[in-house]
């Protein structure tokens, strides 16, 4: 009723004329960089026809295919899909009423052919038993092996046909197609534009595709032939053959390179803000049986305008239930089929905090240590002193003066420890006697000379548990994070989708760490588990949304990598859980402080030593900073992700 409403708001504010076309591009322009791709590129499909759309390999096919779908933002010029602009406030495009196969597979390969249509299933909001129906069908009608099947196992021509299956599930209004025959037999190819060529006949779908083999587009109703980001024709095939004289749609799209080529020379380049020349265009609602006709730029009146009410633009703007719901099942199932990396991941935590109780923190042993012994009485003081060193921790190897100091020099002790051959006299004297000379002080002392090139560290074990949890992110997987997109799933969505997953992930993690850390390695806890708790989930969702910014603003998994260790590092230093942020230089202690975990460590080390709760300064500041790096991690995440798309 809601999603009626909705559409209701959008048809009503339709403007005339509008509904006669699937799509309409008006001097679209789009560059990356320096690169023009599309240059005042003019198209329109009318509605309930198919459209082809040929070109050599990259003219620019691709990329105008993505600004129709909204995923790439277009720089000049004005497009309208079904009624609307891409992305406009509750138009159902990106959304059900368009099923895209991108070029690239955009599939997950752990999936069977039914986890990949239920999930689109799901997001387009198709019931469990509408899913299956389509499934049924599209499995016959593709030639699909059995629905579970795994991705990963199907060949390169099968999924193609799960990629175009998972376009048609939802039996959309307009079908956006990149290269869908690819790797596909002659039959299949046949079969699959005839099902194009009976779902248009209803009038109410649209078809747009792509194909490198020019002379099946014959079987469109409009080409549209395209080189360097220009539209060069546009009309029905066989005007466009007869125009050129020519026998197939190969030797007029020839003949149209040529001509433009020619033009190209004797004219230069056209000039930009204008629209090439001898670029010819079909546009309904001129004569048809003229399907040529010079493309004029659009007057400024004609751009519509589009309103729409704040209780729609509100609707579009909250994230849907359904979505997410969708999107953690796929996380699960996922997970699911990857068992073992399933464990690594609860376990990880685990093996990490048991090899810091085992190896961090505990006395050392062993420690081989020379020993100068100047007395020789067995009733001397200083063979009592040494009967107490713990003998586990500290080897005494009895050496002469000489030989101690050489051996510590070449890296043989950790130290030597040294006394006079009169210790036990001066000893008793200093005992006995109010003031004593600085020589029976000396003679009086035990000696140490330690080897400084190897000092111990002391690890804050228990604030570092905490931190196990850093980084938690996802690749960024372009093809897919742009299909689930056109599918109607918003960044938003796919933010609180990857966290909600992810906490549950965290939760097994933190639940099996502190079992080891209470239970098996007897860390003590003076304060209230409850806070512990909150706090380690509140720190790993801070690793879960800065992995998030990272993947948001990195698209390669390896750079994506990289970042994220070379960040994790710094921090784990500069955070006060190896050493303490006190003996930080100054300028670098400010910075410290400013990390999301510094603060954290701290309140985590005052609630598990010292027992404090809420009510101390040094608690509620470390959840209020972790809280706050949260909220700005996961806002720059949604940000980085809505600017890219
Ligand atoms: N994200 C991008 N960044 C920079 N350049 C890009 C990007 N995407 C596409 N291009 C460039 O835009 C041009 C057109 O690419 P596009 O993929 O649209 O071509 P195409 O006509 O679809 O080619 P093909 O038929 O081979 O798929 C190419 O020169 C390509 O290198």
């Amino acid at each position: 009723m809601k999603g009626e409403n909705m559409k209701a708001d959008v048809e009503a504010s339709l403007p005339a004329g509008q509904e006669d076309f699937a799509i309409r591009c008006r001097d679209v322009c789009r560059s990356f960089g320096k690169l023009k791709v599309l240059s005042n590129l003019n198209l329109t499909v009318p509605q309930g026809h198919i459209y082809g759309l040929l070109g050599p390999s990259g003219c620019g096919k691709t990329t105008l295919l993505k600004c129709i779908v909204g995923t790439l933002k277009i720089s000049r010029g004005h497009i309208t899909v079904l009624g609307k602009p891409p992305a406009f406030p509750g138009h159902d495009v990106p959304g059900r009423m368009v099923g895209y196969m991108p070029q690239e597979l955009a599939l997950y390969n752990e999936f069977t052919i039914s986890d990949t249509l239920t999930f689109f299933g799901r997001i387009y909001g198709l019931t469990g038993k509408e899913t299956q129906v389509r499934m049924d069908f599209l499995i016959d009608f593709l030639d699909l092996p059995q629905k579970n099947s795994l991705v990963r196992n199907l060949s390169g021509g099968q999924r193609r046909r799960v990629s175009l299956g998972a376009a048609l599930l939802q039996n959309p209004e307009l079908l956006i197609l990149d290269e869908p025959t690819v790797g596909v037999d002659p039959v299949l190819r046949a079969k699959i534009w005839q099902h194009l060529v009976e779902i248009v006949k209803t009038g109410k779908v649209s078809v747009i595709i792509t194909t490198h083999y020019i002379e099946e587009a014959r079987q469109a109703n409009v080409v549209g032939l395209m080189r360097n980001g220009c539209l060069l024709a546009e009309g029905p095939p066989d005007a466009v053959m007869k125009q050129h004289s020519a026998i197939t749609l190969e030797h007029a799209f020839l003949q149209l390179c040529e001509m433009s080529d020619q033009s190209d020379s004797n004219q230069g380049s056209s000039p930009e803000g204008k629209p090439s020349e001898n670029s010819q265009s079909f546009d309904r609602g001129q004569n048809e049986t003229l399907p040529f006709l010079g493309v004029r730029p659009i007057a400024a009146e004609e751009v519509p305008k589009y309103s729409v009410d704040w209780k729609v633009r509100v609707r579009h703007l909250l994230p849907k239930g359904r979505n997410i719901a969708a999107l953690m099942i796929k996380t699960l199932v996922r997970m699911k089929r990857m068992p073992g990396s399933l464990c690594f991941q609860f376990l990880l935590p685990v093996i990490q905090i048991s090899l810091i109780c085992l190896c961090v923190g505990g006395d050392p042993k062993g420690i081989q240590v020379a020993v100068v012994n100047n007395e020789t009485s067995p009733s001397a003081y200083s063979r009592s002193l040494l009967s107490f060193l713990d003998n586990s921790s500290v080897h005494q190897v009895p050496l002469s003066h000489t030989d101690a100091f050489k051996g510590s020099y070449n890296g043989e002790y950790w130290g030597v420890i040294g006394f006079g051959k009169n210790f036990t006299s001066y000893l008793t004297k200093r005992m006995m006697q109010r003031q004593v000379s600085q020589e029976i002080v000396d003679g009086g002392s035990m000696h140490v000379w330690l080897d400084l090139t190897s000092k111990m560290q002391t690890l804050l074990m228990v604030c570092s548990n905490g931190n196990k949890l850093l980084l938690k992110f996802v690749a960024r997987k372009e093809g897919l994070l742009n299909r689930c997109w056109v599918a109607g799933v918003s960044s938003m969505e796919t933010m609180l989708a990857h966290l909600f997953s992810q906490l549950l992930v965290i939760s097994v993690q933190i639940i099996l760490m502190l079992l080891f850390i209470l239970l098996v390695f007897k860390i003590p806890n003076e304060g209230s588990l409850v806070l512990v708790i909150i706090l380690i989930v509140l720190q790993g969702v801070t690793g879960i949304s800065f992995g998030l910014v990272i993947s948001a603003g990195i698209d390669d998994e390896q750079s994506a990598n990289q970042t994220a260790l070379g960040i994790f590092y710094p921090n784990l230093i500069l955070s006060g859980i190896i050493w303490p942020v006190e003996c930080i230089p100054y300028p670098l202690r400010y910075l410290s402080l400013a990390l999301p975990q510094t603060y954290a460590s701290e309140a985590l080390r005052c609630i598990m030593y010292r027992g404090w709760g809420l009510s101390q300064m040094m608690v509620w500041r470390g959840f209020t900073v972790t809280l706050g790096w949260n909220i700005f991690f996961l806002i720059l995440a949604t940000v980085i992700l809505k600017l890219r798309t």
